[in-house]
């Protein structure tokens, strides 16, 4: 897979069917969509691409910072499994987002990227004030002469798989229906940092965890878990939450390893999240917040 970072002056060497989107998550309907792409493209001998753009685009549209389900990291590395050949990365800025939707698609698409193909979801709206849509495509490509591959809604348990659901039942602590959508586990990527010590000195040492990206926050509480550091993967119990009975601020995300005692300080890990098991509770002291945790262990190994 290559990946060019490009600007609106950027001129492609190959021809290419093309896919627009965020893609956070690369979710199951994503994958229906990117496989679409890579067999039409095969199919007519062109490479199969991808224009995603580098910061989300809800952050310049909505001036916030978009939570999110993976990094470019995790995104890249499901788009080169699926067999995506290009990826073009570009940078969303005002004057994207402002631009002509007839003028992105003719001279940026067609000319510079030189896209004789483009596969796209049901509901998807690009260009200024999201004018650019199905319709849109569909005019430009009879006058134009490219392919054009509208995707069904994908749909599961009744609703339509989107990234903005996945983040809202990740938040609500449904980690078994945001799998399922997802098609993988939930996987916040990061550092172990130092924490209290505390949890060692009580028989659950935990890693506390510095994500690497603006991650969708998890419903506050404990998941059944697993952690991969130094290439091996772990069964852990992961408390997500600010620590009520000991200090109630911040944000913490820590993860005890079963049966694991080796020092990972400054280790990049891998927290999957499997199920979630009850929420973070203030209890009256120490003894007792440790017997819930040994509870919770115990409940856990007795999955395995
Ligand atoms: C499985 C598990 C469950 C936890 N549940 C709670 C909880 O309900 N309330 C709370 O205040 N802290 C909870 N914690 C966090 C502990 O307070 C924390 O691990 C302890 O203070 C040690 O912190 P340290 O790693 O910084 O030493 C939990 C931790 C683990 C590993
Ligand atoms: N459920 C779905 N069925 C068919 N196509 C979809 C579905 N969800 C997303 N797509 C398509 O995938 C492409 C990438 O879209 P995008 O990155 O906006 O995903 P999304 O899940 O809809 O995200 P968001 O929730 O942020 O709108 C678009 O062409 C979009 O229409």
């Amino acid at each position: 897979m290559e990946i060019f970072t490009v600007d609106n002056n950027f001129k492609a060497k190959e021809e290419v069917y093309i896919a627009l989107g965020n893609f956070d998550g690369v979710h199951i309907a994503h994958r229906v969509l990117l496989e679409k792409l890579v067999k039409e493209a095969r199919a007519n001998n062109f490479k199969s691409s991808i224009l995603i753009f580098k910061n989300h685009t809800k952050n310049i549209v909505f001036k916030q910072e978009q939570k999110l389900l993976s990094s470019n990291e995790q995104k890249y590395r499901f788009l080169e499994e699926i067999g995506i050949d290009i990826i073009y990365e570009k940078e969303f800025n005002n004057e994207i987002m402002t631009m002509d939707p007839i003028i992105f698609i003719e001279d940026f698409l067609l000319k510079n990227l030189k896209v004789k193909g483009v596969v796209i979801g049901f509901d998807y709206k690009f260009g200024y004030k999201a004018r650019g849509n199905i319709e849109l495509l569909k005019k430009l490509s009879l006058k134009n002469q490219f392919d054009l591959f509208v995707i069904d809604p994908v749909i599961e348990d009744g609703m339509v798989v989107s990234s903005t659901l996945i983040r809202s039942l990740i938040k609500k602590g449904d980690i078994i229906l945001a799998n399922k959508l997802l098609g993988y586990n939930f996987t916040i990527r990061g550092t172990v940092i130092n924490g209290k010590k505390l949890g060692k000195k009580m028989g659950y040492p935990t890693a506390n965890i510095k994500p690497d990206i603006n991650y969708e926050i998890p419903k506050f509480g404990v998941y059944d878990s697993t952690v991969e550091v130094d290439g091996k993967i772990y069964r852990a119990a992961t408390n997500i939450g600010k620590n009520p009975t000991i200090e109630n601020s911040g944000l913490r995300i820590e993860a005890h390893l079963l049966d694991f005692h080796k020092e990972i300080y400054g280790k990049p890990i891998k927290l999957s999240l499997l199920e979630f098991i009850r929420e973070e509770m203030s209890f009256d002291n120490i003894d007792d917040l440790f017997s819930q945790i040994k509870a919770d262990v115990d409940y856990i190994k007795s999955k395995l």
